[in-house]
């Protein structure tokens, strides 16, 4: 752990970091920062919510100066809310040096970001799809490029953006820097980087064995059918701060954003099929605190970093266990501790068990909260609610009718009367949510090789699942996240090893994968459909006998 001050930076960028809150480096930054500022390429690792964007922000600004004219440096994300979140961490570190930077993706106004480039950043975060846009278009052009970054590196390869990546590199001269960062790096990531980094050094966080979570892990075994009910005690008992709720679908999304209104809950849902304004707008409610429960497709699973997410509910169980990790990762981030809880359905058992066995952490299982916890989980927050108010004291003007109350009626039974009145039941609304079918874990074919899981300083070698059909298995492996986090320097780490992947690729790169994963929707309607991520490019469905759908 090192202070910044210790990595020779400009003092401009010193300032920023300490503007930001900033006391000492994070072990990923520790490792990176020196390499990235030496010019090296870079494969970078580290669990989510340690500081990864900073790892490779840091260097990139430090280096370019601030009188420059041109696009020198390149960063990649593969969903838009990604590139707007690090567009603005980019910005905030580069705030006293004066280096532009400049975010552009799909959905937003063409117009818009074609006058945003007349100011001459020098640094661009786009997802691929856009950027490919403005290539064509001559908005943006790459000469200059000397720096590119991969952030979600793996999540670029697995949404299908292969083919845009390489045509967007190939317009990067040769001679220039190229940096990976995720907390997920599967063998396949070679792939990539034999393809695009020269003599990279690998810069991994990861622990030498498994350490207690940051995130406390927990699922709750329930029907289908039951999910919704357990969802609202849930909710009522832990009463999150912010929570994150990941659906399967946008259809999933839509109905349980819908339904959690209608029973009075502060929430909004995020998916693909929104316009780039509903978006933007549901991202800024969460994170001022408008709305407390995002709904999301695992659009939201990787990179978002909103503070102050208490809890994950995978309502829906991910399909693959990288998923699971990036999902829970939107909490317990920047050494904060974070709870997630996944709902399984009698089917799944199997498949929470590969997870559990693939990132090495057992996940409790926990009884669904009874209504009597659910009472009074709620009871307590409103009983916070009014002490709050008590000590703010801001309520003057009701005092007149208090007394007048209280000269008529019992003292207790008007607080509990007003508590009632505050706690706000809305059970009689019913729901009906369209039900999704189970996911579950392939069984072992023996007669299809098997590259299996492996782990960094794990026994573990097998796979449970393999391929099938032309997909050969893809799989990866994860450690959990160390208590540490901050300061602590174990630094546990997401140790994703996949077996090598050499499924086949399709025209435009996707990769359907051994297992799928949760993509949005495989359902026939256009709200369950399958989307790229980015929401600016569709891509084919990964083939549906991928997956066990029953
Ligand atoms: N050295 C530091 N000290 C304190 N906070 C930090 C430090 N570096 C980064 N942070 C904060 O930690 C949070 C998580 O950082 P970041 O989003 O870069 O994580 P990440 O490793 O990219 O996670 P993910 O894998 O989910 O993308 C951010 O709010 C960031 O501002
Ligand atoms: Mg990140």
């Amino acid at each position: 752990m090192k202070t910044f001050a210790e990595f020779g930076l400009d003092a401009k960028v010193l300032q920023a970091i300490t503007e930001l809150g900033f006391e000492e480096s994070t072990p990923i930054q520790d490792k990176s920062i020196p390499i990235a500022m030496n010019g090296s390429d870079l494969i970078g690792q580290a669990q989510t919510g340690t500081g990864k964007t900073a790892a490779f922000g840091i260097p990139l600004i430090n280096k370019i100066p601030s009188s420059e004219e041109r696009i020198v440096a390149l960063i990649m994300t593969p969903t838009r809310e990604l590139a707007i979140q690090v567009a603005e961490e980019i910005g905030k570190l580069a705030r006293f040096k004066g280096i532009r930077s400049l975010p552009i993706y799909g959905g937003q106004e063409i117009g818009r970001q074609i006058r945003a480039l007349k100011k001459r950043p020098q640094i661009i975060i786009g997802t691929p799809g856009r950027l490919l846009d403005h290539i064509n278009r001559k908005t943006i052009k790459l000469d200059d490029v000397q720096h590119v970054v991969l952030d979600e590196a793996d999540e670029m390869l697995d949404m299908g953006f292969m083919e845009d990546i390489t045509s967007i590199l190939s317009l990067v001269p040769a001679e220039r820097q190229t940096m990976l960062f995720s907390a997920t790096m599967p063998p396949n990531i070679q792939r990539l980087a034999q393809q695009f980094l020269r003599n990279p050094e690998h810069v991994s966080v990861i622990p030498k064995q498994v350490s207690a979570p940051t995130i406390d892990q927990s699922y709750i075994e329930v029907h289908e059918r039951q999910k919704f009910d357990a969802l609202s005690r849930l909710l009522d008992m832990e009463s999150p701060d912010l929570a994150i709720i990941f659906g399967r679908t946008k259809r999933r999304v839509d109905e349980l954003s819908e339904a959690l209104q209608k029973r009075g809950y502060s929430a909004d849902g995020l998916h693909g099929d929104l316009s780039q304004n509903q978006r933007d707008n549901v991202m800024r409610k969460f994170r001022d605190g408008s709305i407390d429960v995002l709904v999301a497709t695992d659009v939201a699973a990787r990179g978002l970093d909103v503070s102050g997410v208490t809890h994950v509910i995978n309502f829906d169980l991910p399909q693959d266990p990288e998923s699971y990790v990036h999902r829970i990762g939107r909490t317990g981030r920047a050494g904060k501790e974070g709870t997630a809880w996944s709902f399984v359905t009698p089917r799944e058992t199997d498949h929470l068990h590969f997870i559990e066995k693939v990132t090495r952490q057992r996940i409790a299982k926990k009884p669904v909260p009874s209504l009597a916890e659910a009472i009074e989980g709620k009871q307590r927050i409103t009983a916070e609610r009014i002490l709050e108010v008590v000590q703010g004291e801001n309520f003057v003007e009701y005092k007149g009718v208090a007394i007048q109350l209280l000269e008529q009626y019992d003292s207790v039974n008007l607080l509990a009367s007003a508590i009632a009145l505050i706690t706000g039941e809305k059970k009689d609304v019913s729901i009906e949510l369209t039900p999704e079918d189970p996911i579950r874990a392939k069984k072992r074919r023996p007669d299809v090789r098997s590259s299996g899981r492996r782990f960094t300083g794990s026994g573990y070698g097998g796979g449970n699942r393999t391929g099938s059909g032309s997909s050969s298995s893809s799989s990866s492996s994860s450690a959990p996240r160390g208590r540490s986090g901050y300061g602590g320097g174990s630094g546990s780490g997401y140790a994703g090893n996949r077996g090598s992947s050499s499924s086949s690729s399709s025209r435009d790169g996707y990769k359907p994968r051994e297992g799928g994963r949760s993509y949005e929707g495989r359902g026939n309607s256009s709200s369950s459909s399958y989307e790229n991520r980015s929401g600016e490019q569709r891509r084919s469905k990964p083939a549906s006998d991928d997956f066990v759908n029953n």
